[in-house]
């Protein structure tokens, strides 16, 4: 079975990225290329490093009027990302529109509460519950309107898998015990994350910072 670690290479560098991508092509799952790549290298950098084999995880968090997210979508052919995320709290009818203009053989999953966010941003921004009841709502939302699955927290995957059996679960903020949190404030180590029930992790800085990013991966991997 291949690996459920998805590596996001967050730099705009193609030549750094190319060179993380090579050293841990082996040993992960996937690649997770986000806005900080994205914004400079552009679909010739998706396909550029989608040439290496490896699943490609687009992460663009879309969140505009249906009608922009849907276009946006089709714009990204050709490439067609084996997963690409949407922000939940665009509403239903932007999650169907995306869902209906993403090709076939993509998950289109629904960004609930960032993991980098705890209770009181979300009090700051008008939500007044906790990450376990907005993630639940979310996740309603994007099963109802036909996406694939969501974006949560290692804290919330548990009771979300329970409400959706066959959803796909993508996990960041995944830190190792020992690993810095940085901007990360609801985190979980990667083996508790997949026995809550995480369909892939996404594995970022604790990978990429290392000094040798394919030994980084395999101690992490070790662990499952
Ligand atoms: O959609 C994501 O991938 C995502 C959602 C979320 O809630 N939190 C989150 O950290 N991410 C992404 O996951 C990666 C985490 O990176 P590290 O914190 O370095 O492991 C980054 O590329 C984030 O953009």
């Amino acid at each position: 079975m291949s690996s459920p670690i998805f590596v996001a290479i967050d730099t705009p560098d193609m030549e750094r990225a190319r060179a993380i991508a090579a050293a841990v092509k082996r040993h992960a799952g996937g690649l997770k290329l986000g806005l900080e790549f994205f914004c400079h290298n552009g679909r010739q950098g998706v396909l550029e490093l989608a040439d290496l084999g490896l699943p490609i995880f687009l992460d663009l968090k879309l969140h505009d009027i249906p009608n922009t997210v849907a276009k946006a979508v089709q714009a990204l052919a050709p490439i067609t990302p084996a997963v690409l995320t949407v922000h939940a709290a665009g509403g239903r009818a932007m999650l169907e529109d995306a869902k209906a203009a993403a090709p076939a053989g993509t998950k289109v999953v629904a960004v609930t509460v960032l993991t980098s966010l705890d209770g009181d941003d979300l009090n700051s921004i008008g939500i007044n519950g906790n990450s376990h009841s907005q993630v639940e709502r979310l996740a309603g939302l994007a099963r109802e309107a036909g996406l694939d699955g969501i974006v949560c927290s290692g804290n919330e995957v548990k009771a979300a898998r329970k409400q959706w059996k066959d959803g796909f679960f993508v996990v960041p903020g995944i830190r190792p015990a020992d690993s810095a949190v940085g901007d990360q404030k609801r985190v979980m180590t990667p083996r508790g994350a997949i026995d809550a029930g995480a369909s892939i992790l996404v594995i970022g800085r604790p990978v990429t910072a290392a000094e040798h990013p394919d030994e980084a991966l395999r101690a992490i991997a070790a662990t499952l």
